[in-house]
């Protein structure tokens, strides 16, 4: 169990006071660019953006912002030096685009907040609302989502691949993120507990004093997609002094229930989630197939019991648009202002 004030200051636990005790993510960052009309079939994946149509990102931005996210995660996911040196840039202008998408949100949310006090709507006309405090997170994807072979839904990276390897890798990237000024790291879509502990030992050797979250993909109610267990995976997190917040996202919504209890068992840390539409990424045909069973993709209804399990920040993850982060944000909300669901 996470020890009280071994965590960072309680960077968490104020932010969720000051949103009314449950925060809303945003949700498919990716796939509201490519409503919005991007071509994102490249390596960079949601990263391209950074190089084609910066305005698009901040569109997505806003468009989140709108919906109600009280945290916004960047275009980094997939946007690493390596990636974009094999792309043909200079290193430089690597460290420049990831930059660029802490600096992007940062611009969308300084034109939210200015556009909120010159409307005059029902929803924005409550302070609460239009005030509510909103945080810009690093994106940080997986050494997986680098690959761009679908290896974030798989966790196998071979015997070659070591928790140094994996430091030296995300090493200069995230440190680029911290000074280009995110309030948050979101490390997403963690595939297994090799790369939670690269993260945990980068953090500290680093000396980095920005909050992180660790949030995880998993195959079922009680593993990562790797088939390590949640439950030591979330064990990483919670021994993690700047890890603020433990949980997982794209993955199926019908898991998410079980994960909660066991990662409740591993830290008391805040638990976030924030699930992808249901369906399955198949990387061979680049496509999302439906899985078995009941659509998913509606999982607000189940907010409630999620909180009530005990998590506390909620968004989405693929496949998932501001559609279904306005239900969250309503559901968290505009519900029940005075206490959160
Ligand atoms: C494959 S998970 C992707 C997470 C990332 N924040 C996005 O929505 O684009
Ligand atoms: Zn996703």
């Amino acid at each position: 169990m996470g020890l009280e004030g071994k965590e960072t200051p309680s960077f968490m636990r104020d932010f969720l006071d000051k949103c009314g005790g449950c925060a809303v993510i945003d949700g498919g960052f990716a796939t509201e660019l490519e409503r919005h009309g991007a071509d994102l079939n490249d390596e960079l994946w949601s990263a391209k953006c950074l190089i084609s149509s910066p305005h698009l990102v901040r569109r997505v931005h806003l468009d989140y912002l709108d919906a109600g996210a009280n945290i916004i995660l960047t275009a980094s996911y997939q946007a690493t030096i390596q990636g974009f040196e094999a792309k043909g840039f200079s290193r430089e202008e690597g460290e420049t685009m990831l930059r660029r998408s802490v600096e992007i949100a940062r611009e969308a949310r300084e034109i939210y907040y200015d556009r909120c006090t010159k409307d005059s709507s029902d929803f924005m006309r409550d302070e609460r609302y239009r005030k509510r405090p909103i945080l810009i997170a690093a994106s940080v994807g997986s050494y997986g989502a680098y690959l761009a072979d679908g290896s974030e839904y798989v966790g196998d990276y071979g015997d070659a691949v070591t928790v140094q390897t994996l430091k030296d890798f995300h090493r200069e990237r995230v440190k680029i993120l911290v000074e280009a000024g995110a309030d948050l790291i979101a490390f997403e879509t963690i595939p297994n507990k090799l790369e939670a502990r690269a993260y945990a030992e980068l953090l500290e050797e680093e000396g980095i004093e920005t909050p992180a979250w660790f949030s995880f993909s998993c195959k079922d109610e009680s593993n990562v997609v790797s088939g390590d267990s949640i439950f030591e995976c979330a064990s990483i997190a919670d021994s993690c002094r700047q890890v603020v917040a433990v949980g997982v996202n794209c993955t199926a919504p019908r898991f998410i229930h079980g994960l909660i209890s066991f990662i409740k068992k591993a830290t008391s840390k805040p638990v976030l989630v924030y699930p992808n539409s249901g369906e399955t990424y198949i990387a061979e045909s680049n496509q999302w197939v439906k899985s078995s069973g009941a659509a998913e993709h509606d999982f607000v209804s189940y907010i409630g019991k999620w909180r009530d399990a005990g998590a506390s920040l909620f968004g989405g993850c693929c496949r998932t648009t501001p559609n279904t982060i306005r239900g969250i944000a309503e559901a968290t909300y505009g519900k029940l202002k005075d206490k959160c669901i």
